[in-house]
């Protein structure tokens, strides 16, 4: 596209070079994981082959220059996302998903009670839905679902009317995973605010793919995950303005989030180090900075029109032929992914025969089960895009589609 070089950009990712079934890998999988570049693997194999030490300034050199490493990462990580706080408001986690239970368990199970409200969206991720539902059950909390229209877009007129007085917290997708859609979520801060809730957003298809300013959209929390962002497992990001992690306890507890241990009692450690107890992953943590200096290289706003655009013409492509459904808004206003059906294919037949063609793409619920239940469709196949991808490989992935078409035709 004219927005990057993916050209250029493949020869920093060796493994998109392999061979599948006798055809080149074509990788359209990324919002699941993207690919990882030599520039992370090698900031992981420094740290193991040259400092590797644990955190938290030990006396000794290794350690020392550990910690540092360790901790100056949040801060690239903090200003990648716009958190101004730096260090103090990025809280390094495993990934997305424990984002929202750290912030469920160390606010939520304080906080909330019977007659408080949780308002998500009928497009969430199981990371959201899941945690966020089971904690209305354990604390008595209501949980009510934003619909979500014919198109993929939240119907904000009964988001207005959702979020009351009663209502605590929202937690709202940023990009779906299933849909593509790109969800208002400063205009759902601001509703959320207006009745003195939280909003949390889950950023996991956003932080990768676009640029993300977490002030401007003005969020109490936001989550993401280093393995969609060409970092690697193992590591993400939970945001959080600095006053509302500083009320907040710990839910973890153990080494490096104390400050002061008696027998009776202790007290803990500074931002964000309180919320991450015992010893980090801190080769991830290392590389998930590496991860944000390559994307920062290649520029947010070009990774965003590149997989809009890859996107976009995958959904034309697609809908070329009439036995195709497309969950989620048009080909022009939808993030870096096709969620599709073909007729007479079941998206799990889809997903192997077009494995066959040495195409990767995913089938299944995307961990958004109740959403596929609304759509009325048990699974679908969803092709994704990153940095690296081309408009050959939709080709590619067309015409495996076809093959498949023609299979189950007969
Ligand atoms: C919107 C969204 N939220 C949360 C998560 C959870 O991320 P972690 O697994 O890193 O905690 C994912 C992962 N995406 C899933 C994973 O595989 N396919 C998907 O679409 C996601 O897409």
């Amino acid at each position: 596209s004219d927005a990057l070089d993916a050209v250029r950009i493949r020869e920093d990712f060796p493994i998109l070079e392999r061979e599948i079934n006798g055809n080149q890998l074509v990788y359209l999988d990324n919002a699941a994981t993207t690919q990882t570049p030599e520039q992370v693997v090698d900031a992981i194999c420094d740290y193991y082959r040259n400092y590797n030490a644990n955190v938290h300034r030990g006396i000794h050199q290794l350690s020392q220059e550990a910690s540092i490493a360790y901790e100056e990462a949040h801060d690239k990580v903090a200003e990648f996302i716009g958190a101004s706080g730096g260090r103090e408001e990025m809280v390094f986690t495993k990934n997305t998903t424990e984002g929202e239970n750290l912030v469920a368990y160390a606010w939520g199970l304080e906080e909330l009670g019977p007659g408080d409200e949780i308002v998500l969206t009928e497009m969430e991720h199981h990371a959201s839905l899941v945690t966020w539902q089971q904690l209305g059950k354990k604390t008595g909390a209501d949980v009510k679902y934003i619909p979500v229209d014919e198109q993929g877009y939240l119907d904000m007129d009964a988001a207005r009317e959702m979020i009351t007085d009663d209502t605590k917290m929202v937690s709202v997708v940023h990009v779906s995973n299933t849909l593509g859609t790109t969800n208002p979520v400063r205009e759902l801060a601001d509703i959320a605010h207006d009745h003195d809730s939280y909003i949390f957003v889950d950023g996991a298809q956003a932080v990768p793919n676009r640029p993300v300013d977490v002030e401007k959209i003005d969020a109490d929390f936001y989550a993401f995950s280093g393995h969609k962002m060409a970092g690697p497992t193992g590591i993400g990001g939970l945001y959080g303005k600095k006053h509302i992690l500083e009320e907040m306890d710990p839910y973890l507890y153990g080494g490096d989030m104390i400050r002061k241990v008696t027998y009776e009692d202790a007290t803990w450690e500074d931002l964000p180090w309180k919320f991450e107890a015992g010893t980090p992953n801190i080769a991830q943590g290392v590389a998930l900075a590496a991860a944000v200096d390559y994307l920062e290289d290649i520029g947010m706003e070009n990774v965003q029109r590149h997989e809009e655009q890859l996107a976009e013409y995958a959904y034309d492509r697609l809908t070329e032929e009439d036995d195709v459904e497309i969950y989620g808004p048009p080909g022009d206003d939808r993030g870096g992914l096709v969620s599709f059906n073909v007729e007479s294919v079941h998206a799990h037949d889809l997903s192997s025969i077009v494995n066959d063609h040495a195409v990767a793409i995913r089938a299944g619920d995307h961990c958004t089960q109740p959403l596929h239940d609304k759509l009325g469709v048990p699974a679908s196949a969803r092709a994704s895009f990153y940095i690296y991808n081309t408009r050959k490989e939709v080709d590619k992935l067309v015409e495996a589609v076809d093959a498949a078409r023609q299979l189950f035709a007969q």
